[in-house]
């Protein structure tokens, strides 16, 4: 990847981890502040431990230490169960943040993107990245402060009843800084290749289980499991060296940690015995070197911490950086809603250019005015840019050149008349639920006859008798069961009850037989009575019913135009 693009990644990604973390600063503040109790909570421990062994040693009472101690577990335990549920709302408050922003920018973006057949495995991918910011919120960042303020607070400690133990710590702990970058740098590349793994399996997975009936028919099973073991060896490989990773550094970190206690009680052990052979000018009591050698662990404690948590970080960024990426991806292509229009218009392509954002063009020099109470077809071969005409006038076509004119108007790019529009696509989206209710969608506040009439009108009621169930009648998921003929009627259906000034039909009649076919030509002049209507078709019958015939031509492909 070039520097620039690299920097400009990274520089995203931190801003969307800031902003999105910003919504639980509070909680995380709150959070750190229990933990940084309970550290005191375990100085208090150490303190009175060290006191009490030291007095009941030397013949005397416990004195004062035990109850110090006591006190030090109750803080300890109240402050670490409070610090856990605070960090615990800091972490899915972020997540809420970012579901919000992400979904607000996606809505904003159109239907296009959350749309479609795969809008659900885009859902769930969304859901799923966002869930992986949860520990961003709730351990790195209260882990992270922890790891620098409770050393500093336990080497103050320390240093109050042995300062030679404190030096001690603080030396060792110098070369940690290098090893835990070093680990956090790995674990962050590592992190993103194995969601880009888990991506690709998921995806592979989920394309396999729709199409199964296909692969069975095929006898594709073998050739596609095949596949999918591929896919699933590669998130192991990734995962594998996530954790090969992981477990090294946490070896070496305990090793310094071990090193580093077991000097402290060496030092400690020597100097009680009076067998140090070096002069330090300290003078060290029982109770001063227990309480320093109880609170040695403790010092190594956050930052062991945090060296586990970097697959917090490393996941978190990595989400955000893919999320952020949809996100820029969204922001560039935004799509803003023309108010409903209040009567069919006159919509005038004029030199119109129009591609899809991938630097191709679909459609170039398109000239045709659809006027109202016609039938306007556009036609031409497969891949002629017929859809993309009619779908540039809801925003998703990107208009590059040229102009739309709708009445007066001239559409800007990104702008759509999608509040003005009843389109049927070639494949209607149908939901799990009675044919009423898919129907219904269209306009929720419509009344019973109304359904009824426009189920009538789109010739459902020959299909949905009410010996079955008539418009009661459940539909499987995605509309299985029913043709294509069918799912174009319900989507008609839908067309009609939304009684929109604008009708777009994209090849209306692709699944009707002849006879189906010619009793919608005689609804079509219907349909564009008080309407403009623009339909996309192959159909030569659907052609010659047509008011106006548009044709448009392929683009040719760079390779294709240089002779
Ligand atoms: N969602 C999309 N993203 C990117 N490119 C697209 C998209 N939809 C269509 N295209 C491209 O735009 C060009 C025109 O496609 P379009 O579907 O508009 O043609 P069409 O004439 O309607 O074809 P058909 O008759 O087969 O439906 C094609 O090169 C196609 O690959």
């Amino acid at each position: 990847m070039p520097e620039d693009t690299e920097n400009s990644e990274k520089k995203r990604t931190r801003s969307a981890l800031r902003l999105w973390a910003g919504a639980s600063q509070r909680a995380v503040s709150l959070g750190l502040a229990c933990q940084i109790l309970a550290m005191a909570g375990w100085i208090a421990i150490a303190w009175g431990i060290g006191h009490s062994v030291a007095a009941i040693a030397a013949g005397q009472p416990a004195g004062p230490g035990l109850p110090v101690a006591a006190a030090g577990v109750l803080v300890r335990g109240i402050s670490g169960w409070l610090g856990d549920l605070l960090l615990a709302r800091a972490g899915q408050t972020m997540v809420n943040a970012a579901r919000a922003e992400i979904f607000e920018t996606l809505s904003k973006a159109g239907a296009g993107w959350l749309g479609g057949a795969d809008a659900g495995t885009r859902t769930a991918q969304i859901i799923d990245r966002t869930a992986k910011l949860e520990g961003y919120a709730a351990r790195w960042l209260p882990g992270m402060r922890l790891a620098v303020t409770g050393p500093v607070i336990i080497l103050i400690a320390v240093a109050t009843q042995s300062w030679l133990s404190a030096v001690l710590l603080l030396v060792s702990v110098m070369v940690l800084p290098v090893f835990i970058w070093l680990t956090a740098s790995e674990t962050a590349a590592r992190a993103k290749a194995q969601q880009a793994a888990l991506d690709d399996l998921s995806g592979a997975f989920q394309s396999r289980a729709a199409q199964s009936g296909l692969i069975r028919a095929f006898r594709g099973i073998r050739r596609e499991t095949a596949s999918l073991e591929d896919a699933a060896l590669q998130l192991r490989d990734r995962t594998m060296a996530i954790l090969r990773v992981a477990f090294l550094s946490t070896a070496v970190l305990e090793f310094f940690a071990s090193v580093s206690i077991a000097l402290v009680a060496v030092y400690i052990g020597f100097k009680l015995l009076g067998v140090f052979p070096f002069g330090t000018g300290e003078t060290l009591t029982l109770a001063e070197g227990l309480t320093a050698l109880i609170l040695a662990p403790e010092f190594f404690s956050p930052i062991r911490k945090l060296s586990s948590l970097h697959h917090d970080r490393a996941d978190a960024a990595a989400a955000a950086s893919m999320l952020s990426d949809w996100l820029a991806h969204r922001s560039d292509f935004p799509v803003t809603k023309r108010p409903p229009l209040e009567s069919a218009p006159v919509i005038t392509f004029d030199q119109t250019a129009l591609g899809w954002g991938d630097g191709k063009t679909a459609v170039s020099d398109l000239t045709f005015k659809a006027l109202p109470g016609k039938v306007t077809t556009l036609a031409g071969p497969s891949g002629s840019g017929k859809s993309t005409a009619l779908l540039a006038l809801i925003g998703r076509a990107r208009l590059t050149g040229g102009e739309i004119r709708v009445d007066a108007h001239t559409l800007q790019p990104g702008e759509s008349l999608a509040d003005s529009i009843a389109y049927i696509g070639q494949t209607p989206w149908l939901m799990e639920g009675t044919i009423r209710e898919n129907i219904a969608i269209a306009r929720p506040d419509a009344g019973p006859d109304e359904i009824k009439d426009a189920a009538r009108q789109a010739g459902i009621l020959d299909f949905a008798d009410e010996g079955r169930g008539g418009l009661e009648q459940d539909l499987a998921r995605f509309g299985a069961g029913l043709s294509g003929g069918q799912r174009q009627r319900i989507a008609l259906a839908r067309a009609l009850l939304r009684n929109a000034p604008i009708l777009l039909l994209d090849e209306p009649t692709a699944h009707l037989d002849p006879d189906a076919e010619e009793d919608f030509l005689r609804k079509l002049k219907d349909l564009a009575t008080d309407r403009t209507l623009l339909v996309a078709s192959h159909s030569d019958t659907l052609i010659a019913a047509s008011d106006e015939v548009i044709w448009l031509q392929p683009q040719l492909m760079p390779e294709d135009s240089g002779c």
